[in-house]
C-alpha cells in the first residue's frame, strides 16, 4: 500500500509519521519521536537545527527499513515564523533563533514608526505579534547583523529542512504567511512593507503553493536512509495549515480549533478579512491549502499547562499530563481568572509563580495547590476561547453551532469539555493527529492519489474516531464569562 511520510515538528518535539493508505482509509504509525529543545545561549535563544535534521534522517531511515519501495513521498511541517538565512552558496549563516527570543522586544515601536500597525494589517492581513518574522528580521537589521548583510536567501524552517533533504530552495506559501511580510490577498510578498521596513528585497525568494513537488532526496541523504529517488513535497508547511487541512470540517466558513502548544481558533475562508473590525479583534489572515485563507486568532494554549509541568519537573515534583488533568478536575471551579495571552506568560519559566502573581495583582484568590493552578489556567483558556468565539460570530455575522477541534490538545478531556461549556456549542474533537493527517493528504493530492481536499477530508472522516462534547452548566459558565471579561487586559 502507498506510504506517505509526514515530518511534523513542534516547538518542543518532532515526529516522523508514516501514513499508510489504500485510498479508502488512512492509518498512521509513529516511526520516530524526538525532542526539540530550544537552547538559551549568550546572544539569543536558538533551535538545534542540525540535530533536528539528523533526527529526521534517522526517522526516514527507519521508515525505509519498514516500508521500502512503498514510500511515495515525504513532506515537512513545522511551527511558524522562524527562519534561517543562507549565503549565495546555500550555506546557513548562523543557527536559527526561536520566536520567543527576546530580540523582538522594542521592535514593534521601531516597526510602527516606519509603518503603522493598521497599515501593515491592511497590506498583510496580520497584526503585530511578538513571534512574527517581521520583528525578528527588523531586530537583525537594527544591529546591522553580519548574517543579514551577507544573506542571499531566507528560508523558513520547513523550507530549510526540505532544502537540506532535496537540494531545492523554495518558500512555501502557508509558512511564509506567518511572517507578516506576505500579502494575504495576492499570496505574494508584500513588497511595500518589506521595502518600508528596510529589509533586503533580495532575500525573499520564489514562493510555491502547498503541494508543490520539489524534487527527489539528495544522493547523500539517499545513501544514509538506504533508498533513493523519494520526492520531497512542499506540503502545507506551517503546522497550523496542515492541522486545518486535516480537520474534516464541511461547508464554508466552518469554525475550527487547532489545539496544541498554541490554541488557534479560526474560520476557513475564500478571502481575507482586513476590515477595521477584524483588526480591532486582532484576527490574522494566514494562508491555507487550495488557496484558502485561515482567518484566525492565536491563543496562548497548552503552553501554560506545559510550562507548569516543566517547572514542577525542574522543582523535582514531576507529574504526568493525566495526573494534571485529574487534579484540575478535582479542584474548585472559578476561584480566579487569568488572561492567558498576557505577555507575562509568553516567556518560558516559572509559570505556576506567574499565575499566582497574576491573581494576586488583580485582587483575586491566589491558587495555592497544583490542581487549583491548573483549573484556573484551563478555565481561563476556555473563557478566552469564548471571547474569540464571540468576535468570530460578530465578524461573520452568524452564530456557529459547532466547533471542530483537532490536534494533541484534544486529549485533555477536561479542557475539551470546558470549551464546549464556555462556548455553549458542541465540540467535535478529532483527529488527534490532525497535523500529520493534513501533511499527508496534501502529499496524496500532490502525487495524484487524491483529487482534492474535500476527498481528503472524507478519507480522514472514514479513518479516525471523533468525540462529541455537548455543552453543560450553561448558567454557571455564562456568569463566569461575565466575570472573566472584567479581568482581561488587566
Ligand atoms: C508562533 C507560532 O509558531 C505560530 O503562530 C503557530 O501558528 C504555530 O505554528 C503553532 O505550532
Amino acid at each position: 500500500m502507498p506510504v506517505f511520510l509526514s515530518i511534523d515538528l513542534g516547538a518542543g518535539s518532532g515526529r516522523v509519521i508514516a501514513g499508510v493508505s489504500d485510498l479508502k482509509t488512512l492509518q498512521l504509525e509513529e516511526i520516530h519521536r524526538f525532542d526539540n529543545p530550544g537552547t538559551d545561549l549568550p546572544g539569543g535563544s536558538y533551535w538545534n537545527i542540525v540535530g533536528l535534521f539528523r533526527d529526521i534522517v534517522e526517522g526516514l531511515r527507519r521508515a525505509v527499513e519498514k516500508y521500502g519501495k512503498d514510500i511515495v513521498a515525504i513532506g515537512i511541517d513545522t511551527w511558524g515564523c522562524d527562519f534561517g538565512l543562507l549565503d549565495g552558496h546555500g550555506r546557513l549563516l548562523g543557527m536559527p533563533h526561536q520566536y520567543r527570543d527576546a530580540r523582538h522586544e522594542g521592535m514593534p515601536a521601531v516597526m510602527h514608526a516606519k509603518l503603522s500597525e493598521a497599515e501593515i494589517y491592511s497590506l498583510t492581513g496580520i497584526t503585530t505579534n511578538f513571534y512574527n518574522s517581521s520583528l525578528h528580521l527588523l531586530a537583525e537589521e537594527q544591529v546591522a547583523s553580519p548574517a543579514l548583510a551577507a544573506a542571499d536567501t531566507l528560508l523558513f524552517i520547513p523550507d530549510l529542512l526540505a532544502f537540506w533533504l532535496c537540494g531545492v530552495q523554495a518558500v512555501e506559501r502557508t509558512i511564509a504567511s506567518t511572517s507578516q511580510l506576505l500579502d494575504a490577498g495576492t499570496g505574494d510578498w508584500a513588497w511595500g512593507v518589506i521595502e518600508t521596513l528596510g529589509l533586503p528585497r533580495r532575500i525573499f525568494g520564489k514562493i510555491v503553493s502547498p503541494g508543490t513537488v520539489l524534487g527527489p532526496i539528495r544522493k547523500e541523504v539517499a545513501r544514509q536512509i538506504g533508498m533513493e529517488g523519494i520526492p520531497v513535497v512542499a506540503s502545507a508547511s506551517h503546522d497550523t495549515a496542515s492541522a486545518v487541512a486535516g480537520i474534516p470540517m464541511e461547508g464554508d466558513d466552518a469554525l475550527w480549533l487547532s489545539s496544541g502548544t498554541w490554541s488557534i481558533m479560526g474560520l476557513e475562508r475564500k478571502d481575507p478579512i482586513r476590515t477595521p473590525q477584524a483588526f480591532a479583534a486582532r484576527c490574522c489572515n494566514e494562508l491555507g491549502v487550495e488557496n484558502s485563507v485561515r482567518f484566525l486568532k492565536n491563543i496562548a494554549g497548552l503552553w501554560l499547562i506545559q510550562e507548569c509541568k516543566r517547572q514542577w519537573t525542574l522543582d523535582g515534583e514531576s507529574i504526568s499530563y493525566g495526573e494534571m488533568a485529574k487534579l484540575a478536575e478535582a479542584a474548585p471551579a472559578f476561584t480566579a481568572f487569568i488572561d492567558p495571552d498576557d505577555p507575562v506568560f509568553a516567556a518560558p519559566g516559572e509559570m505556576p509563580t506567574k499565575i499566582r502573581a497574576w491573581c494576586e495583582r488583580t485582587g483575586q484568590a491566589v491558587p495555592k495547590d497544583k490542581g487549583t493552578i491548573l483549573r484556573v489556567a484551563s478555565e481561563s483558556l476556555a473563557l478566552k476561547y469564548r471571547v474569540v468565539f464571540e468576535n468570530f460570530c460578530a465578524l461573520a455575522d452568524k452564530r456557529f453551532e459547532q466547533l471542530h477541534a483537532g490536534g494533541g490538545g484534544i486529549q485533555n478531556a477536561f479542557l475539551a469539555q470546558a470549551t464546549a461549556d464556555a462556548l455553549g456549542i458542541d465540540v467535535i474533537a478529532g483527529p488527534i493527529e490532525a497535523t500529520s493527517c493534513g501533511n499527508i493528504v496534501v502529499q496524496m493530492i500532490a502525487t495524484g492519489h487524491l483529487p482534492d481536499l474535500a476527498a481528503a477530508r472524507h478519507l480522514i472522516r472514514e479513518s479516525f474516531e471523533f468525540q462529541n462534547y455537548a455543552p453543560k452548566n450553561g448558567d454557571e459558565w455564562q456568569g463566569a464569562y461575565e466575570r472573566f471579561k472584567a479581568f482581561i487586559g488587566r
